[in-house]
């Protein structure tokens, strides 16, 4: 596991634009070595903006779309299309304005979906995807970067402080029943599906978040801050405004 960096920046818009000037270059590097780029996607405030800056940026370098496979680090489990599902508001800001072929994009399913309202067998499922696309050679796909939002409660994906889903070292997928931030249904990537990333990208904005951000690097203990289990099998990066970073 990687020690994290920290990247600063004046405020989230310089943040998100960053971000996604770094992930749009990586993109371009993937199509010029002739490999697929398989992505993880954050809901939350500052993932989505990021997203819309990955669109303006996209358009400008003209890339190709077809060798990038999108996947999300979690869901909340509500009907397809519903405005409050990450899988919603990342086709608003990016998706529906790239030519991502349908079959690369890869949706935590909907609680409308194959298993209707079984929460349990939709984290199952969406398991078995990833361990399809990763054709033999472990149970996840090699993400190239997982972007991670931060609650200010040090929750990441759907892994929140106490609750089972952040202990979970087996299963690459994991069911939330209880989430404290609404929805209470949520389905997340577990910390070894995380942890498998080439590089986990931490993107936190704002105050409320300075004191998970602390958390998160001081690394303690990750039960308690899921935040500090977010680490990339080789690269770990913090990205931060100021406010985000003012208790370091
Ligand atoms: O489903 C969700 O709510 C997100 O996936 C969640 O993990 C989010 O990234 C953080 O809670 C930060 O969200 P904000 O940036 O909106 O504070």
């Amino acid at each position: 596991m990687s020690e994290p960096e920290i990247v600063r920046h004046s405020d989230a818009g310089a943040l998100a634009d960053s971000v996604a000037l770094k992930l749009v270059n990586m993109i371009v590097q993937a199509e010029s070595d002739k490999r697929d780029f398989h992505l993880v996607l954050t809901g939350g405030g500052i993932g989505i903006r990021t997203l819309e800056a990955v669109r303006d940026h996209a358009k400008e370098a003209g890339i190709s779309w077809s060798h990038v496979h999108l996947w999300w680090g979690d869901e909340r489990f509500l009907p397809d299309k519903d405005p409050e599902r990450n899988e919603t508001q990342a086709c608003e800001a990016l998706i529906d304005a790239v030519s991502v072929p349908p079959h690369n994009v890869h949706p935590i399913p909907a609680s409308d979906g194959m298993d209707g309202d079984h929460v349990e067998h939709a984290a199952t499922r969406y398991g078995r995807e990833m361990a399809v696309a990763a054709r033999g050679r472990g149970p996840v796909p090699a993400f190239d970067v997982c972007l991670l939002g931060v609650g200010p409660d040090a929750h990441v994906a759907s892994l929140f402080p106490g609750l089972p889903g952040v202990r979970e070292e087996e299963a690459s997928v994991t069911a939330v029943h209880d989430s404290p931030k609404p929805p209470p249904q949520r389905i997340s990537l577990t910390m070894p599906s995380i942890r498998a990333a080439r590089e986990v990208w931490v993107l936190a904005s704002g105050e409320g978040k300075a004191e998970a951000v602390r958390l998160g690097l001081a690394g303690g203990s990750v039960d308690e801050a899921p935040v500090a289990g977010a680490r990339g099998a080789e690269r770990t990066v913090f990205w931060l405004d100021e406010a985000a970073a003012s208790k370091l």
